[in-house]
């Protein structure tokens, strides 16, 4: 489910009259997603977004998720655009909550990617990276190396009750990867969520990506590696090395990799592996049975995080020139 704050059609309507968005004539809420609620609004004019914002998105970044939004569709990429209210502001709040409208995208996101897909997302990751230069407001990653080591307290005690020996295995992780990350890379505003779900197909053409809500700035083949971890592995655990090339072919038809950044794939995937492994285990630990949300399995990203270990260079990546 997404939709965690009820919404009556009065108040709907009472709050969109700051908006200069026509007359309502249905809404409903969206069943997918897991952070924030959101409903679909029909009017008498473009169909709309409408995104409550919850508990865990901090009110204060909302500034940079929807400027982020508005940034990088001026420069030129397919994302929603945040619709401005008559008085010009971008946040609003309904039922006691922050809220914003942004545009409808078209499309669908792919149940059963295949290469030629990973290639137009590496693109479009390219795409934003270069779009996102310029941009004026600056969010660190809150969920890297010091984030990382805060999930992992919440959840180091309980840890084995996923898998035996799961203690010492995060342990060493967490202190291979505070020795060995790399700070240098070239840096800008990252995605760090973009996964299948959050990129928008029509029919084998690329309509846009959603979902800005972890957006920050961090290094930017990180997003690289967080894209190989979701999108070129296959259910049953392998990595597709056909579709790990063309998405990093993909990406390297916009912005070429440098040596630094391909010589330091293999521990970003380890990093970015380790991160959905945390957040996922920690909601796999403390999401209340009969929840009305499905609970992603840590475990999936901890097979990722085990194949990047063995990884000796990013060749193995399918890269043609490393
Ligand atoms: N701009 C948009 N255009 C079309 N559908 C959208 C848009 N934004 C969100 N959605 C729909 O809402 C769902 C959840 O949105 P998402 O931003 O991923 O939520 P969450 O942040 O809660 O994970 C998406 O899977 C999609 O179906
Ligand atoms: N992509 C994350 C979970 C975040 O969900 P989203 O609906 O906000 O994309 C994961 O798979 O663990």
């Amino acid at each position: 489910m997404a939709v965690y704050t009820d919404i009556t059609e009065d108040d709907l309507k009472r709050f969109l009259t700051q908006y200069d968005a026509g007359e309502l004539t249905s809404y409903k809420g969206i069943a997918e997603g897991v952070e924030n609620s959101n409903f679909l609004l029909h009017t008498t004019r473009e169909p709309l977004i409408l995104t409550l914002y919850e508990k865990r998105v901090e009110k204060n970044d909302l500034p940079f998720f929807l400027g982020l939004m508005q940034h990088l569709a001026s420069h030129g990429l397919s994302c929603p655009l945040p619709l401005p209210r008559r008085d010009g502001a971008l946040l609003g709040e309904l039922s006691g909550r922050p809220a914003a409208v942004i545009s409808f995208l078209e499309g669908m996101w792919l149940r059963k990617p295949e290469a030629r897909h990973c290639r137009e997302v590496g693109k479009a990751l390219a795409q934003m990276h270069v779009a996102g230069e310029g941009f004026s407001i600056a969010r660190p990653n809150a969920l890297s190396l010091e984030g990382w080591h805060t999930l992992w307290d919440k959840s180091e005690a309980r840890a084995d009750e996923v898998e035996p020996g799961l203690q010492d295995e995060i342990r060493n992780e967490l202190e291979f990867l505070a020795a060995h990350w790399p700070r240098d890379l070239p840096a800008g505003v990252i995605h760090a969520d973009l996964f299948p779900d959050n990129v928008f197909f029509l029919g084998d053409h690329l309509s846009g990506l959603i979902d800005f809500y972890f957006a920050c700035n961090d290094q930017l083949a990180y997003d690289v590696s967080i894209c190989l971890n979701a999108w070129c592995f296959e259910k049953d655990g392998a990595y597709n090395i056909t579709k790990g090339k063309a998405m990093l072919d993909g990406y390297q038809s916009v912005r070429p990799l440098s040596r630094a950044e391909l010589d330091a794939l293999p521990t970003l995937s380890r990093g970015s592996a380790l991160r959905f492994f945390l957040t996922r285990l920690y909601d796999w630990l403390t999401t209340p049975a009969g929840a009305m949300v499905t609970k992603k399995d840590p475990l999936e990203y901890l097979r990722k995080l085990r194949f990047h270990r063995q990884i000796a260079t990013s060749a193995e990546y399918g890269l043609l020139h490393s």
